[in-house]
């Protein structure tokens, strides 16, 4: 195995990927040239479509050799990495090296040897040409670690226990194996029932994928979206509009091949009897802690119940699980493999992390106005903050201040939420104030800065919402506000930048580790149930507040 091949991929990530550089949504082209407009991105956004223009170049012709195993192009036989081949793990040694390298650990009975690129899923598991090819054509030339040993796990069907860090690329490490067992099992009952000849077959929905929030479960449907083109695999997100087509008849679940949901949206379906799950072979919770804690409990044991196919295949995957979570799974699945990448539950270490004392909460405002002055406010920025009223109420301060700002939380419909994303996606908007409803999953490219305005109440809270930074191989940093109400919640922070090595600027009394003792579990649980009482935010007169929020 070439190790070097392996470093370098870290290296590469880095490299190629700028603020917004999503090369294959044209959609996104569309916006960028929209952005040529605004003075500060310009140039990025030049260089943006012309760095577009010569990838997709590449990538036809990449794709065009690969399918017709021609070598002959000479701008492809210049492209440094085509020199090189697909790393391939044949043993249980070179495993143990790339296992070392990427800082994986892996225990299970008989468990798969990892793959070192995706041409390795070819040799070994007849891998979709197609499916390769849209990797391909989505810029996904070799696997993360996470994808190097969950992808073969899943595509052995067995039931998975994944955790890595936030931005390192879980969803295609249960999108892969998904699209191509279902491709496989689609295969396999055609053969059953005889062939094409036999006309149009009723299908049956074989995967299913479970988010916790709407936002993240349209974002894993566009990503499935893309992989699965020209694949005849027809997936579908779970909005309103298809959940009412279902329940009257319109569009057929059996038309459906994957479907990605919430919870509550697909369980009244199948209490109505307008979904019927018995065929699914493929489960996944996606930000499974949060879906295994109490207030989502019921419902996941709802879907369970109803996922009564014997083939039925079990996996869970999160930035953090915690030991009771992986209780709970162990509870549901059959001889899993566990998949720890990295430290459990640790920050992204390609995250600057820092706290800031501000006294009180006006001392907070006083932070983020000097931050906006002297430049620490690069956007695109994500500020987090503990309530719906409190997010209201910061936007209106910072509207008041004349930044370019929105406000994402739960009380805005479904096509607020969807605007202020898309237009934070193209860069038009330039800061986004939410609550945790978007603290989990969501892939915005190269977001500069997060800032907890309001602590948040646990430490998985925290190493989600700083996620959104720091994302596929990028860099980016996180501040957190914190007060004298704060002591006991800026431990669960704390105690993740310690672990992260980030000790830099910290008082020296919370360096020590026995000076701040670790939260009691009981402690712990008090505070991610009960909010903190905070001091009003708000500064602007209510008149004008009116008037600029209808505005906005
Ligand atoms: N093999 C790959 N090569 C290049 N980019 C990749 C690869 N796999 C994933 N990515 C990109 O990395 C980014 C992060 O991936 P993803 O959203 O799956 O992260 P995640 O681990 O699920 O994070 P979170 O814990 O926050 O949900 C996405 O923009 C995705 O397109």
């Amino acid at each position: 195995m070439d190790i070097f091949r392996v470093l370098s991929r870290g290296a590469s990530l880095n490299k190629s990927k700028d603020y917004k550089a999503d090369f294959t949504a044209p959609d996104k082209v569309k916006s960028a040239t929209e952005l040529k407009k605004s003075n500060d991105l310009n140039v990025q956004v030049e260089k943006e479509i012309d760095f577009f223009h010569s990838k997709q170049h590449k990538i036809v012709k990449e794709v065009e050799s690969k399918v017709n195993g021609d070598e002959s192009d000479d701008d492809v036989k210049d492209d440094e990495t085509r020199k090189q081949e697909p790393v391939k793990i044949t043993t249980k040694e070179e495993a143990l090296e790339l296992r070392k390298l990427n800082g994986s650990k892996v225990t299970g009975h008989d468990v798969p040897l990892p793959i070192g690129s995706f041409e390795d899923l070819i040799s070994r598991f007849r891998l979709s040409k197609i499916l390769l090819q849209n990797l391909i054509a989505n810029n996904f030339n070799e696997p993360t670690a996470i994808q190097s040993e969950a992808i073969p796990c899943a595509l052995f069907n067995r039931d998975l226990i994944a955790c890595a860090p936030t931005g390192s690329g879980k969803t295609l490490a249960f999108l892969i194996p998904l699209v191509q067992n279902i491709l496989a099992s689609n295969i396999r009952s055609k053969k059953r029932k005889g062939g094409e000849n036999k006309g149009s077959e009723e299908k049956r929905i074989k995967g299913l994928i479970i988010s916790p929030t709407k936002e993240l479960a349209q974002q894993i449907n566009n990503q499935l979206n893309k992989i699965t083109e020209n694949l005849g695999i027809k997936t579908g997100y779970l909005n309103k509009s298809l959940a009412s087509k279902f329940r009257s008849g319109v569009s057929k679940a059996s038309k459906f091949d994957i479907i990605v949901t919430t919870p509550l949206r697909l369980i009244d379906l199948v209490k109505n009897s307008a979904l019927d799950l018995s065929y699914v072979e493929f489960l996944v919770f996606d930000e499974a802690d949060s879906l295994f804690q109490s207030d989502f409990l019921e419902q996941t044991d709802a879907i369970l119940s109803a996922l009564t196919s014997p083939k039925l295949c079990k996996s869970i995957f999160s930035a953090t699980i915690t030991s009771h979570v992986e209780e709970l799974a162990h509870g549901i699945m059959k001889d899993p493999v566990r998949v720890i990448i990295g430290l459990k539950e640790a920050a992204n270490s390609n995250i600057e992390q820092k706290i800031i004392y501000c006294g009180d909460e006006h001392g907070k405002l006083v932070a983020i106005r000097d931050m906006i002055q002297n430049g620490g406010f690069k956007p695109p920025v994500i500020i987090f903050l503990q309530s719906i009223d409190r997010a209201k109420a910061l936007f209106n301060e910072l509207l008041y201040d004349g930044l370019n700002v929105d406000v994402i939380h739960a009380e805005r419909s479904q096509k607020q939420r969807e605007d202020a994303i898309a237009r934070f996606r193209s860069g038009e908007l330039w800061c986004l104030i939410t609550t945790d409803v978007l603290s989990r999953g969501i892939d915005f490219k190269g977001i500069n800065l997060i800032i907890n305005y309001d602590v948040p109440n646990s430490s998985q809270a925290y190493v989600h919402r700083i996620g959104r930074t720091g994302r596929a191989g990028r860099t980016g940093r996180a501040v957190t506000f914190y007060t004298k109400e704060d002591t006991d919640m800026i431990k669960n922070v704390v105690n993740v930048m310690r672990a992260s090595g980030q000790i830099e600027g910290m008082p020296i009394w919370m360096r020590d580790e026995t000076a701040l003792s670790k939260l009691s579990k009981d402690r712990k649980r008090k505070l991610k149930r009960e909010q903190l009482e905070r001091g009003k935010i708000s500064t602007v007169p209510k008149a004008f507040k009116k008037r600029k929020f209808r505005k906005a």
